[in-house]
């Protein structure tokens, strides 16, 4: 498969006076990419412009340099998983992939279909109505059909949500399997966790934003190193206050109705400081509790920064 390369130069989308996508720059190319975003980011928008499906207000896509919007030809080598469950819950998972490979005016739409439905392993299934299949099945359906055409470039739209372990297990295989074969797969979710085990590379969209960029550690040490707030319980609370505020390691230390808060500038340095601290004044530490750790302050922490 020859290497695809996705470019989003300066690209914004608005609906109304609604700003879904701000003036977004990113590369895209083979390989697995994690688009990671709280609900509301514009995952979904600038997915719809990578897939042709949606117009930038400013701003360009290229798939290898030519203008994705209203362009027939790129759309071939383009393969979308929306989001929403398949609306033709009456067809068969067969008539569903095959009506796909007919619309792309395939030579051998017959062949095609079969082989997709191979791919993602659901021939067992394909004479059921969708209506009738599993989260997991109706996934694997869409990816079907999204692939009948062999495009290069695969997108997917919270491919992950509400599936079961089982079935993200056997997702993350297949998305590996499309990265491994040479093609540009990217797909969206709001769960770290779910991005870093499957993703090469992560890009972060906060409120519109392109936040951040990297491989998972770099993510990681983003989302890590930076300012922490903790509520500490300990033998000597007043002691460990001066203790703290004397190493003057730290961003800010409160006593306020008997508990104490701090606020670490670095995580990794605050967990090798505040032990020792707590050593040489001779306080025994009974809980250390971090209470900022919300998805959504790491991510607004990311676009302040
Ligand atoms: N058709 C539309 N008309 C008006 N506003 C829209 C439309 N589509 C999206 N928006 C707004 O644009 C912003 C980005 O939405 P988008 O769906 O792209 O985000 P997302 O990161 O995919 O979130 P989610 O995971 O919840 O779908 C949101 O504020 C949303 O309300």
């Amino acid at each position: 498969m020859s290497p695809s390369v996705l470019s989003v130069d300066t690209v914004s989308r608005w609906y109304g006076n609604v700003v879904a996508v701000n003036d977004v720059t990113m590369t895209i190319g083979p390989g697995i990419t994690g688009l990671l975003g709280p609900n509301g980011a514009g995952k979904s928008t600038l997915i719809g412009m990578l897939a042709g499906f949606l117009a930038p207000s400013a701003g360009s896509v290229t798939l290898d340099g030519t203008t994705v919007w209203k362009n027939p030809d790129v759309y071939r080598a383009i393969g979308l998983v929306p989001e929403r469950e398949a609306a033709y819950d009456f067809l068969t998972g067969w008539q569903f992939v095959l009506a796909n490979a007919e619309l792309h005016g395939l030579a051998d739409p017959g062949a095609a279909a079969k082989r997709a439905l191979a791919t993602v392993e659901m021939e067992f299934a394909q004479n059921r109505k969708v209506g009738e299949y599993s989260k997991g099945m109706k996934q694997r359906v869409k990816m079907a059909s999204a692939l009948v055409h062999d495009p290069a470039v695969l997108l997917l739209d919270e491919p992950f949500n509400g599936m079961d372990p089982r079935q993200r297990l056997h997702l993350m295989e297949l998305l590996r399997q499309m990265g491994a074969e040479g093609r540009t797969v990217l797909f969206s979710s709001h769960i770290l966790e779910e991005v870093e085990q499957v993703a090469q590379q992560i890009e972060v969209m906060v409120a519109g934003r392109h936040a951040a960029s990297g491989d998972f550690r770099e993510i990681r040490r983003l989302m890590i190193d930076r300012p922490h707030q903790y509520v500490i319980r300990s033998s000597d609370d007043r002691g460990l206050a001066s203790a703290l505020i004397a190493d003057g390691s730290t961003a800010g230390v409160q006593l306020d109705d008997g508990v104490l808060s701090v606020e670490a500038v670095s995580f990794l340095r605050f967990t090798e400081l505040l032990p020792r601290v707590a050593r040489d004044a001779g306080i025994r530490l009974f809980e250390v509790s971090p209470t900022d750790e919300s998805l959504e302050s790491v991510f607004s922490y990311l676009v302040k920064s």
